[in-house]
């Protein structure tokens, strides 16, 4: 189950990446924002990143203007390694290198199709592992100690 949240800004763009995940018959949970009413991006990126830290949802995806502030916001919350991206190179690294767990993605920066392959190549790209477990490892201990060790 994958967790998904907008902005305002992204609220129509979020519309259209949801009727793509149905039709893939691909399951989410969704976290709002639920209109076009000028809202704030913290909320929702806390809302999804909670909901993945927790195990509620396996993954998540975010979505704002730029992509960067939920993105950000996601990454304050322990457990979450979220990345903002523009385009399928990083987003395939990032699983197998960082093992990301959310995705973000800026409505006013990334075309809708363009947005569809990062979030498929996302969602296929198995982790690595191996030398970069421990890197990821490390970010744990960052987050937990205070320390990479
Ligand atoms: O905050 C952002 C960038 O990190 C997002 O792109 C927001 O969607 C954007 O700031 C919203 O701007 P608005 O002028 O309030 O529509």
């Amino acid at each position: 189950m994958l967790a998904i949240g907008s902005d305002h800004a992204a609220f129509e763009y979020k519309q259209e990446i949801k009727a793509w995940l149905d039709e893939k018959g691909i399951a989410y949970k969704e976290f709002g924002a639920f209109g076009t009413e000028r809202t704030d991006y913290p909320t929702y990126g806390e809302k999804v990143a909670k909901a993945v830290a927790s195990g509620e949802c396996e993954k998540g995806l975010l979505f704002c203007g730029s992509g960067v502030g939920i993105s950000i916001t996601a990454n304050k919350v322990k457990g979450i390694r979220a990345v903002v991206c523009s385009e399928p190179y990083s987003a395939q690294l990032s699983r197998l290198h960082n093992d990301t767990n959310v995705l973000a993605l800026g409505s006013r920066v990334v075309g809708i199709e363009l947005a569809k392959m990062i979030i498929e190549i996302w969602l296929a790209t198995p982790f690595e592992g191996g030398r970069h477990g421990e890197r990821v490892n490390m970010m744990s201990r960052l987050e937990e100690t205070g320390s990479c060790g």
